[in-house]
């Protein structure tokens, strides 16, 4: 075959998830940008929620898309914060995240209402397989980094997670985090 693209090398600190050339355009998402994924309305508009950084390559299926995610630790009511997350828009597309720093959680969900609750730490490796709507949530006190892979072709469905939630919530407690069912999920 003839190689679509030539190889490149980028040096990624483990610690702040950053890469060294950056590869695109850093992705902010503000307490506005959330609107809609949290409970309650936003308290801070402007404060950063996470960034993430990519390494883009052409959406094809024979490609593998990453980035590091930069998640700050705080809460918006009592939900700690979280990416927006999705399905993929190609449904079977799966995804792998390497923890990096911080402590968090990763919550997963099917369109028919099952879902896991999975930790993310420095070393861990998760597996997000195809048909599994996918957000992660920093429960600790120090930005929660990861790197994640996936299919290249996978995409973003946010709009069924704005419209419908996960099942579950994950809130600050008095001794920690409590995973508590979301009375939104699906009104
Ligand atoms: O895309 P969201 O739900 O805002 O969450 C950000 C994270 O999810 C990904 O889209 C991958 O699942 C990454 O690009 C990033 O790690
Ligand atoms: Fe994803």
């Amino acid at each position: 075959m003839d190689p679509k693209l030539d190889p490149f090398t980028t040096l990624l600190d483990l610690k702040l998830g950053t890469f060294d050339p950056e590869r695109g355009p850093v992705q902010v998402r503000t307490q506005e940008d959330l609107r809609g994924f949290f409970q309650a309305d936003p308290p801070r508009p402007d404060e950063l929620v996470y960034r993430v950084m990519p390494v883009p390559v052409p959406t094809e299926n024979s490609e593998i898309q990453c980035s590091t995610t930069v998640l700050e630790p705080g809460t918006v009511g009592d939900e700690y914060y979280m990416t927006k997350g999705h399905f993929h828009a190609v449904r079977d597309r799966s995804e792998i995240y390497i923890g990096l720093a911080g402590e968090g959680c990763l919550v997963l969900a099917t369109e028919d209402g099952r879902h896991r609750v999975e930790p993310i730490r420095e070393g861990m490796v998760n597996y997000v397989p195809g048909g599994w709507a996918h957000r992660s949530v920093n429960v600790g006190d120090e930005p929660l980094v990861f790197f994640a892979a996936y299919v290249g072709d996978a995409g973003h469905d946010y709009a069924t997670i704005e419209r419908d939630g996960f099942p579950v919530l994950v809130c600050r407690g008095d001794d920690g985090p409590v995973v508590t069912d979301n009375p939104h999920y699906r009104p």
